[in-house]
């Protein structure tokens, strides 16, 4: 469904993503894993077109996206959480999660997000900088989802947040992915949390994508070498 072949990308003259490829399989959850800085960020952002690439290829359903701009692939089907949430904190709940409907009057907010986060049916009238982190990644998740995409693209959901929130969001993505086919790309630090939710691992390191396979083969030895500082 997703695939990315020799991708490269520079932020001025460093050269962050080398030669990467990563294919994610409609319906399965595929887990971006490594240390800091090692591109795993910047690499969604490639995805979604937020930064320019330099070469390589990145085809969504068979077609060619990496020259579309953002809007553009939203609306194909990549929905998107960046690291940070950047929630609009002026704007309320409810606002935020009609900012990906701009433009189409006709299109309410799907119930089903409510279903999924109840706090922000709760809070639909609060402003998004009074809610807790928490409640701010269910607000971006949330808002991720108003236009019902193909795909997700998580950029560490979990970071900063309390355990009990963290086990909330993990039983709302596992459920999307297993329940209703969500394919998911997921950036990840925490290995149980990777375990429990992933399918398959790709780790980076140092913008290149070192290794790969069933979430079953990542192995202490791996993690040894990519993964712990
Ligand atoms: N806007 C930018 N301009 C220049 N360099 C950048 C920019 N954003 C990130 N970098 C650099 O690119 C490299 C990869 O960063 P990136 O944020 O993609 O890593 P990451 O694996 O997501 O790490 P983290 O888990 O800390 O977010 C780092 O060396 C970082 O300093």
């Amino acid at each position: 469904m997703l695939e990315i072949k020799g991708l490269n990308q520079y932020y001025g003259g460093s050269h962050i993503l080398k030669g990467v490829d990563l294919a994610v399989e409609q319906g399965t959850c595929a887990c971006l894993m490594g240390r800091n800085g090692m591109g795993k960020t910047t690499l969604l952002k490639c995805l979604m077109g937020l930064v320019p690439i330099a070469d390589g290829s990145i085809t969504f359903q068979g077609r060619e996206i990496s020259r579309l701009r953002p809007q553009q692939r939203a609306r194909m089907g990549i929905g998107y959480v960046p690291q940070g949430r950047e929630i609009f904190p002026q704007l309320t709940v409810e606002e935020n999660l009609r900012v990906p409907l701009a433009g189409k009057r006709s299109r309410g907010i799907p119930e089903r997000i409510f279903e999924l986060f109840p706090v922000l049916k709760e809070m639909a009238r609060r402003r998004g900088g009074d809610l807790s982190g928490g409640q701010q990644q269910q607000l971006a998740i949330g808002r991720a989802l108003v236009l019902q995409p193909e795909i997700l693209l998580l950029d560490e959901p979990n970071e900063g947040i309390q355990p009990n929130i963290v086990r909330q969001i993990g039983e709302v993505i596992r459920m999307l992915n297993r329940e209703e086919g969500l394919t998911i790309l997921l950036v990840e630090q925490k290995l149980p949390f990777a375990r429990a939710t992933g399918d398959h691992f790709t780790l980076l390191n140092n913008g290149r994508a070192v290794a790969s396979g069933a979430m079953s083969q990542l192995s202490d030895e791996l993690i040894q070498e990519h993964m712990t500082v």
